[in-house]
Protein backbone atom coordinates (compact mmCIF):
# COMPACT_ATOMS: atom_id res chain seq x y z
CA UNK A 1 0.00 0.00 0.00
CA UNK A 2 1.30 3.49 -1.36
CA UNK A 3 1.74 5.32 2.09
CA UNK A 4 2.57 8.99 0.59
CA UNK A 5 5.80 10.54 0.12
CA UNK A 6 6.58 11.68 3.83
CA UNK A 7 7.46 9.19 6.35
CA UNK A 8 9.69 6.16 7.28
CA UNK A 9 7.33 3.88 6.10
CA UNK A 10 6.59 0.55 7.45
CA UNK A 11 9.51 -1.51 9.07
CA UNK A 12 9.49 -4.68 10.53
CA UNK A 13 8.71 -4.65 14.00
CA UNK A 14 11.22 -4.80 16.03
CA UNK A 15 11.31 -6.40 19.85
CA UNK A 16 12.06 -3.17 22.21
CA UNK A 17 11.19 -5.74 25.74
CA UNK A 18 15.16 -5.72 25.84
CA UNK A 19 16.26 -2.33 25.17
CA UNK A 20 17.57 0.63 27.02
CA UNK A 21 16.63 3.57 25.99
CA UNK A 22 17.42 7.54 27.20
CA UNK A 23 15.02 10.61 26.20
CA UNK A 24 17.07 13.84 26.73
CA UNK A 25 14.72 17.02 26.26
CA UNK A 26 15.10 21.00 26.10
CA UNK A 27 12.93 22.87 28.59
CA UNK A 28 12.63 25.87 26.27
CA UNK A 29 8.71 25.90 24.78
CA UNK A 30 7.63 23.36 27.63
CA UNK A 31 4.11 23.46 26.54
CA UNK A 32 5.26 21.97 22.39
CA UNK A 33 7.89 19.09 24.50
CA UNK A 34 5.55 17.81 26.72
CA UNK A 35 3.71 16.56 23.91
CA UNK A 36 6.33 15.58 22.20
CA UNK A 37 7.88 13.70 24.98
CA UNK A 38 4.82 11.97 25.77
CA UNK A 39 4.33 10.69 22.06
CA UNK A 40 8.25 8.95 21.99
CA UNK A 41 7.14 7.61 25.70
CA UNK A 42 4.04 6.07 24.15
CA UNK A 43 5.65 4.42 21.28
CA UNK A 44 8.80 3.51 23.14
CA UNK A 45 6.59 1.06 25.22
CA UNK A 46 4.14 0.11 22.76
CA UNK A 47 7.51 -0.97 21.04
CA UNK A 48 7.84 -3.26 24.43
CA UNK A 49 10.37 -0.93 26.02
CA UNK A 50 9.97 -1.25 29.61
CA UNK A 51 9.32 2.10 31.42
CA UNK A 52 11.77 1.39 34.02
CA UNK A 53 14.62 1.15 31.36
CA UNK A 54 13.49 4.60 29.85
CA UNK A 55 15.49 7.25 31.20
CA UNK A 56 14.51 10.83 30.72
CA UNK A 57 16.25 13.98 31.43
CA UNK A 58 16.17 17.35 30.80
CA UNK A 59 18.78 20.53 30.15
CA UNK A 60 17.64 24.05 29.80
CA UNK A 61 17.63 24.08 25.99
CA UNK A 62 18.42 22.38 22.91
CA UNK A 63 22.09 24.13 22.86
CA UNK A 64 23.10 21.59 26.08
CA UNK A 65 21.46 18.17 24.02
CA UNK A 66 24.64 17.22 22.70
CA UNK A 67 26.50 17.40 25.91
CA UNK A 68 23.80 15.81 27.82
CA UNK A 69 23.33 13.03 25.51
CA UNK A 70 27.06 12.33 25.11
CA UNK A 71 27.54 12.27 29.32
CA UNK A 72 24.87 9.97 30.07
CA UNK A 73 25.49 7.38 27.25
CA UNK A 74 29.23 7.80 28.46
CA UNK A 75 28.38 7.29 32.14
CA UNK A 76 26.23 3.96 30.93
CA UNK A 77 29.05 2.67 29.35
CA UNK A 78 30.99 2.72 32.48
CA UNK A 79 28.19 2.42 34.83
CA UNK A 80 28.01 -1.33 32.88
CA UNK A 81 31.45 -2.20 32.72
CA UNK A 82 31.06 -1.86 36.42
CA UNK A 83 29.51 -4.12 37.65
CA UNK A 84 26.48 -1.84 38.36
CA UNK A 85 24.08 -2.57 41.18
CA UNK A 86 20.93 -0.60 42.38
CA UNK A 87 20.31 2.05 40.33
CA UNK A 88 22.34 2.87 36.88
CA UNK A 89 24.18 6.23 36.79
CA UNK A 90 22.72 7.49 40.38
CA UNK A 91 21.48 10.78 40.09
CA UNK A 92 22.64 11.17 36.32
CA UNK A 93 20.24 8.14 35.43
CA UNK A 94 17.24 9.26 37.79
CA UNK A 95 14.67 10.84 35.46
CA UNK A 96 14.46 14.58 36.15
CA UNK A 97 11.57 15.64 33.71
CA UNK A 98 8.30 18.17 33.61
CA UNK A 99 6.68 15.50 32.49
CA UNK A 100 3.59 14.83 35.13
CA UNK A 101 4.06 11.76 37.10
CA UNK A 102 6.70 9.22 36.12
CA UNK A 103 8.67 8.36 39.34
CA UNK A 104 12.22 9.30 39.41
CA UNK A 105 13.32 5.83 37.30
CA UNK A 106 16.54 4.23 36.64
CA UNK A 107 17.27 2.26 33.83
CA UNK A 108 18.36 -1.40 34.40
CA UNK A 109 22.37 -1.61 34.17
CA UNK A 110 23.66 -1.65 30.65
CA UNK A 111 24.42 1.30 28.17
CA UNK A 112 21.72 2.73 26.31
CA UNK A 113 20.65 0.91 23.19
CA UNK A 114 19.05 4.23 21.66
CA UNK A 115 19.27 7.86 22.44
CA UNK A 116 16.07 10.48 21.47
CA UNK A 117 17.20 13.95 22.01
CA UNK A 118 13.98 16.54 21.84
CA UNK A 119 14.29 20.11 21.33
CA UNK A 120 11.88 22.86 19.93
CA UNK A 121 13.71 25.67 18.38
CA UNK A 122 11.29 28.83 17.26
CA UNK A 123 12.96 31.34 14.64
CA UNK A 124 13.28 34.48 16.22
CA UNK A 125 13.96 37.97 14.08
CA UNK A 126 18.26 36.83 14.69
CA UNK A 127 20.39 34.22 13.64
CA UNK A 128 20.36 32.81 17.07
CA UNK A 129 18.39 30.21 15.64
CA UNK A 130 20.77 29.37 12.80
CA UNK A 131 23.64 28.84 14.98
CA UNK A 132 21.87 26.90 17.42
CA UNK A 133 20.30 24.15 15.01
CA UNK A 134 23.40 23.77 13.49
CA UNK A 135 25.54 23.29 16.14
CA UNK A 136 22.85 20.82 17.75
CA UNK A 137 22.35 18.64 14.43
CA UNK A 138 26.20 18.10 14.27
CA UNK A 139 26.92 17.54 17.74
CA UNK A 140 23.90 14.83 17.81
CA UNK A 141 25.26 13.75 14.51
CA UNK A 142 28.91 12.96 16.04
CA UNK A 143 27.68 11.60 19.17
CA UNK A 144 26.25 8.72 16.91
CA UNK A 145 29.14 8.36 15.18
CA UNK A 146 31.79 8.59 17.64
CA UNK A 147 30.24 6.21 20.17
CA UNK A 148 28.19 4.38 17.48
CA UNK A 149 24.52 4.99 19.54
CA UNK A 150 21.55 5.78 17.32
CA UNK A 151 20.59 9.21 18.26
CA UNK A 152 17.24 9.81 16.93
CA UNK A 153 16.92 13.47 16.26
CA UNK A 154 13.83 14.97 17.97
CA UNK A 155 15.02 18.81 17.11
CA UNK A 156 11.68 20.63 15.66
CA UNK A 157 13.16 23.43 13.74
CA UNK A 158 10.05 25.79 12.82
CA UNK A 159 9.84 29.58 11.76
CA UNK A 160 6.71 29.96 14.15
CA UNK A 161 4.87 28.51 16.83
CA UNK A 162 2.30 27.12 14.65
CA UNK A 163 4.24 24.83 12.58
CA UNK A 164 5.88 23.41 15.92
CA UNK A 165 1.86 22.69 17.43
CA UNK A 166 1.40 20.94 14.11
CA UNK A 167 4.09 18.89 14.46
CA UNK A 168 3.75 18.16 18.56
CA UNK A 169 0.02 16.62 17.46
CA UNK A 170 -1.40 19.75 19.28
CA UNK A 171 -3.60 20.81 16.06
CA UNK A 172 -6.33 18.72 14.40
CA UNK A 173 -4.48 18.16 11.41
CA UNK A 174 -1.31 17.70 13.17
CA UNK A 175 0.41 14.54 13.87
CA UNK A 176 2.93 13.85 16.81
CA UNK A 177 6.26 13.61 15.70
CA UNK A 178 7.35 12.55 19.11
CA UNK A 179 5.97 8.97 18.22
CA UNK A 180 7.75 9.08 14.93
CA UNK A 181 11.08 9.60 16.80
CA UNK A 182 9.88 6.78 19.90
CA UNK A 183 9.22 4.13 17.11
CA UNK A 184 12.51 4.93 15.11
CA UNK A 185 14.27 4.51 18.79
CA UNK A 186 13.31 0.84 19.15
CA UNK A 187 13.99 0.25 15.47
CA UNK A 188 17.45 1.65 15.38
CA UNK A 189 17.93 0.05 19.03
CA UNK A 190 16.95 -3.32 18.42
CA UNK A 191 18.87 -3.49 15.58
CA UNK A 192 22.15 -2.18 17.08
CA UNK A 193 21.87 -5.25 19.57
CA UNK A 194 21.67 -7.52 16.23
O1 LIG B 1 15.58 24.94 22.93
C1 LIG B 1 15.62 26.14 22.64
N1 LIG B 1 16.61 26.93 23.16
C2 LIG B 1 16.68 28.25 22.84
N2 LIG B 1 17.66 28.99 23.38
C3 LIG B 1 18.43 28.54 24.54
C4 LIG B 1 19.65 27.72 24.14
O2 LIG B 1 19.27 26.46 23.64
C5 LIG B 1 20.54 27.51 25.36
O3 LIG B 1 19.83 26.79 26.35
C6 LIG B 1 21.05 28.82 25.94
O4 LIG B 1 21.64 29.58 24.90
C7 LIG B 1 22.06 28.60 27.05
O5 LIG B 1 23.14 27.84 26.58
C8 LIG B 1 15.74 28.82 21.96
N3 LIG B 1 15.80 30.18 21.57
O6 LIG B 1 16.71 30.96 21.97
O7 LIG B 1 14.89 30.65 20.82
C9 LIG B 1 14.70 27.96 21.43
O8 LIG B 1 13.82 28.38 20.63
N4 LIG B 1 14.69 26.66 21.80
Amino acid sequence: MFEGAKGPGAAAIMDGSGLRVAVVHARWNTSLITPLVEGAKKKLMEGGVKESNIVVQSVPGSWELPVACQRLFAASQVQASSAPSGDLLGELGRSTTLIPGGPPSTASAGPFDSIIAIGVLIKGDTVHFEHIAESVSRGLMRIQLDFGVPVIFGLLTVLNEDQAKKRAGLTPDGHNHGEDWGSAAVEMGAKRKL
